[in-house]
């Protein structure tokens, strides 16, 4: 029989420092029983990898949050990737797997360096700033509307959105209670901004409507795309990058090491991901009686996977919670695993690594200049301000 707790994984405490619940999850089993949700929990690092990689018996399109799509009204049309599987993920996914590729990488990469460079060059005689709201918010709100063809106006509803979203994943709480007067008018911006009249022609959300012309896609499945894209695409990386700032200003000899050596920008920011998790829980639904750790499931049942404590996970890493950026992170669990895996990483990584090599070319050190307020969210790991003092050259 698995363990029982009475622990709310989405109490404030826990979202306020849940590395103390991650690792008794880990230490009590490999399937633990959540008494409060009708649902089980994991956060061993092989538990959840292979969870994650078995779409066939741990289904996404019952939801991947709390709620059961299956008995329970959605706050949204379900995504067509995220709370999808084959064979209705297929065709979003590949469209969305082209149009985020390699080429797009290359087309946009000398514009981000460049984006980075000037916004760098615009906070780095401060001194002193927040790498929240001058750095982790600004860069890729700067970059990503445009790549997607954004218009200027209405942009100050992507976090919000985005923020709500996330929420909406755990249970109806303050947190999502709070954001309920809001989404409305966030709701009916983004899902402007979802129509083909709306997106400039060359960015990601024309390629979608174009791949709807081709007959890839519908018209109606062309809108969530692009919805996917605006809901998953803005608040991670803000919150991912603040998560490597925040490394970086705790381990000041590891931002020297990154100033000698520029390049491994790339991989120092996987290790933040990996050992934040900016997106820490995912659910998923058995689809067939599934037995792990002795423990038999129903069909139907609710686990929460921990990517988060499966990324601090001693059984899987060296050392997990230091942040090494001279370790190797592949494998981490921060982008997800298997056909669900993050279809935008490339994306974020492209984002981080213009602004960590601007800032490694200008700032010889960076520290804390007071104390961080952490932003809670239901589901991501977030900074709302992180003081910062930089000397620069
Ligand atoms: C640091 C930044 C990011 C993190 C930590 C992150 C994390 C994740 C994770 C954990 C998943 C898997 C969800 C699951 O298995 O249920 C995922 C999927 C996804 N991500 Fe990301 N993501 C990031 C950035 C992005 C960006 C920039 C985009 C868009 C450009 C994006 C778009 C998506 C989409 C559409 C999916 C669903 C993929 C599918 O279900 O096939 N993400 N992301
Ligand atoms: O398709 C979506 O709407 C979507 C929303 C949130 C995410 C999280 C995992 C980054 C991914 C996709």
């Amino acid at each position: 029989m698995a363990p029982t707790t009475d622990v709310d994984p989405f109490s404030t405490e826990v979202l306020a420092d849940p590395l103390p619940w991650q690792s008794w999850l880990r230490e009590a089993g490999p399937l633990v029983r959540l008494a409060r949700y009708d649902a089980h929990v994991m956060g061993r690092y092989d538990e959840v990898r292979a969870a994650l990689a078995d779409w066939q018996r741990f289904q996404s399109a019952a939801g991947v949050g709390v709620a059961n799509f299956l008995t329970e009204e959605p706050w949204r049309p379900p995504s067509l990737l995220l709370e999808a599987d084959p064979p209705h993920h297929d065709a979003p996914r590949a469209v969305l797997s082209r149009i985020l590729g390699p080429r797009a990488l290359r087309r946009l990469r000398q514009a981000w360096f460049a984006d980075a460079e000037a916004l760098v060059d615009e906070v780095v005689s401060e001194g002193e700033l927040d790498a929240v709201t001058d750095l982790a918010q600004v860069f890729p709100l700067r970059v990503f509307p445009d790549a997607v063809g954004l218009g200027e106006r209405g942009r100050e509803h992507l976090l919000p959105y985005g923020d709500f979203a996330f929420n909406a994943f755990g249970p109806h709480n303050d947190l999502v209670q709070r954001g309920t007067e809001g989404i409305g008018e966030h709701s009916a911006w983004v899902g402007e901004q979802c129509r083909r009249e709306s997106l400039a022609p060359g960015g990601f959300g024309a390629a979608i409507w174009a791949a709807a012309d081709r007959g890839e896609l519908t018209r109606e499945q062309a809108q969530l795309v692009v919805r996917s894209l605006l809901t998953a695409g803005v608040d991670t990386t803000v919150h991912g990058i603040g998560a490597v700032l925040h490394a970086f200003a705790t381990n000041p000899a590891q931002w020297r090491r990154l100033r000698d050596d520029p390049g491994s920008a790339r991989t120092a920011f996987d290790e933040a991901v990996r050992w934040e998790s900016p997106v820490q829980t995912f659910f998923r639904t058995t689809t067939e009686p599934v037995e792990i750790g002795g423990e038999r499931l129903p069909a139907g049942a609710k686990v929460m996977m921990s990517l988060a404590s499966a990324n601090r996970d001693p059984r899987r890493w060296h050392r997990p919670d230091e942040f090494d950026s001279s370790r190797d992170p592949s494998g981490h669990l921060g982008f997800g695993m298997g056909i669900h895996q993050c279809v935008g990483q490339h994306i974020a990584r492209l984002e981080s690594e213009a602004l960590l090599t601007a800032l490694a070319r200008r700032v010889t050190d960076i520290e804390l200049a007071g104390e961080p307020v952490r932003h809670l969210n239901n589901t991501l790991r977030a900074w709302e301000s992180l003081p910062i003092r930089i000397t620069s050259r």
